[in-house]
């Protein structure tokens, strides 16, 4: 049987007299790629940020892992199972790339990121271990070697990689990735492209907002087409780029 992993139900979202989702709901299960699109202003952002505990909504439901989820803070969103990365790369920039990743493990530890930054006893005895497995995640996502620049001085592409490493040091069940691709060069993009695949073989399940609809087509197992905070779509990429109200929507406005 499918597990389903997230559940959301009827997310309605206002900003004065904008309505920026209206009856929004999607069901993702375990070790799928739901990919999330639509011209710009549709509202993806919106709904990440409702998801991931940023935005509270007006109306709707959730269910993570079969349970009652209700989104509030972001250190709770990521307690709770879901690890999101930012379309606008938030790393801490003088920290190294190890560092980075070890902060995002704290979340899962007893000590915690406070006994992180006060080093106690507790944290002490931990720390050896996260080292070792904030390595093996850099290892995993190619950036092995940079383990101890500072993550300002990596390149664009390889500062995303440790952002989903980071994701991924929470041991999410799902992990959520705002425009992955964004400034990437083609190489980097089918690296990446890559990398998700591996991620999911690896029984992880992926939500992901991209803007470029050829990678979001050729990665997800499903997607849903968000238009002025509309859901026009939702089904296989096949069934979606078919559907005559998505051509409409990126073909009739170019893109908006
Ligand atoms: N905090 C906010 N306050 C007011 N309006 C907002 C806020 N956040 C988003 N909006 C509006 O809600 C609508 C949906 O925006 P959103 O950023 O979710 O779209 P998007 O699909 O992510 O767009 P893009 O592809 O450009 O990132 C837009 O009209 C936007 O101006």
């Amino acid at each position: 049987m499918t597990e389903t992993v997230l559940d959301v139900r009827g997310i309605s979202k206002r900003f004065g007299g904008l309505q920026a989702l209206s009856d929004v709901g999607i069901k993702i299960t375990r070790g799928q790629v739901y990919g999330l699109i639509g011209p710009n202003g549709a509202g993806k952002t919106t709904f990440f940020n409702v998801i991931t505990g940023l935005y509270t909504p007006d109306s709707g439901s959730f269910e993570l892992g079969g349970k009652p989820y209700q989104p509030t803070a972001v250190h709770e969103v990521a307690r709770a199972g879901i690890a999101r990365t930012f379309q606008n790369i938030r790393l801490f920039a003088e920290m190294t790339a190890l560092e980075n990743v070890m902060v995002g493990r704290h979340v899962r530890t007893h000590s915690g990121v406070l006994g992180a930054m006060f080093r106690t006893s507790g944290f002490k005895a931990e720390e050896e271990a996260i080292a070792k497995r904030a390595q093996e995640l850099l290892d995993y996502v190619g950036i092995g070697k940079y383990a101890d620049y500072k993550a300002r001085t990596l390149s664009y592409g390889d500062q995303r990689r440790l952002e989903i490493a980071r994701a991924l040091a929470t041991d999410p069940q799902l992990i959520a990735l705002d425009e992955p691709a964004a400034g990437m060069n083609a190489t980097e993009k089918v690296l990446l492209r890559e990398l998700i695949d591996r991620i999911r073989k690896d029984d992880r399940t992926i939500l992901l907002i991209e803007h470029d609809v050829k990678l979001v087509m050729g990665l997800c197992d499903r997607v849903t087409v968000l238009d002025y905070g509309k859901q026009i779509a939702e089904g296989t990429p096949a069934d979606v780029q078919k559907n005559e109200k998505v051509i409409e929507a990126y073909l009739g406005t170019g893109g908006h």
